[in-house]
């Protein structure tokens, strides 16, 4: 099955709860693409020989690879990391996550500003664009190991909101959210 996002009910609850809105209000891949955000579905069992992970990161170019192990007792400062994924950001370059193991949530923020949360499982490969502002959450399952793919030496930086005069941020609002519904001659 592909993968779920759906729109976030805002609350005070745990922020590993799910968050659904009543009722369900889900989000569809192709809604997903038109921020930018890409997905594929992969093979996490042999990904050290996977051809289709092979070829997405020859042709996106991403050299780097790294495995984050997201446990206490593999990571350090643990407690602060966690805290410091939940605060809304941006990057300055892509942020590729392919989930090998466990679960959790990726929320990013709609052309509206609304918070659209993605469930990201074993084999779920996502990319999310320079500039998009997102977070990161465990779910309940309180864990997952995730493959980190970059181009080129990794920086892993980032910027918290607000971050309007930021180069990435400009940037993707020209290409994802100004020319909405605008004819392509008209560029
Ligand atoms: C746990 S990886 C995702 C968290 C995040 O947004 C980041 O690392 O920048
Ligand atoms: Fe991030």
């Amino acid at each position: 099955m592909a993968i779920e996002a759906w729109f976030m009910e805002e609350n005070d609850e745990d922020q590993r709860l799910p968050h659904h809105r009543n009722p369900k209000q889900f989000v569809s891949l192709d809604h997903l693409a038109d921020l930018g955000v890409l997905y594929w579905k992969l093979n996490p069992k042999d990904y050290e020989n996977d051809q289709e992970l092979k070829e997405i990161r020859e042709s996106r170019g991403y050299n780097y690879m790294d495995l984050l192990d997201l446990c206490p007792e593999r990571v350090e400062n643990y407690e602060e990391k966690l805290k410091n994924f939940y605060t809304e950001h941006i990057h300055g370059d892509e942020e590729i996550r392919y989930c090998l193991e466990g679960s959790g949530y990726f929320d990013v923020r709609d052309k509206e500003d609304r918070w659209i949360r993605i469930w990201i499982k074993e084999g779920d490969m996502i990319v999310l664009p320079a500039g998009i502002y997102h977070r990161f959450t465990l779910d309940t399952g309180n864990y997952v190991k995730l493959m980190r793919l970059f181009v080129g030496e990794p920086v892993w930086t980032a910027y918290n909101r607000p971050q309007e005069h930021h180069p990435a941020r400009k940037n993707y609002i020209n290409n994802f959210t100004h020319k909405v519904g605008v004819p392509l001659e008209a560029h």
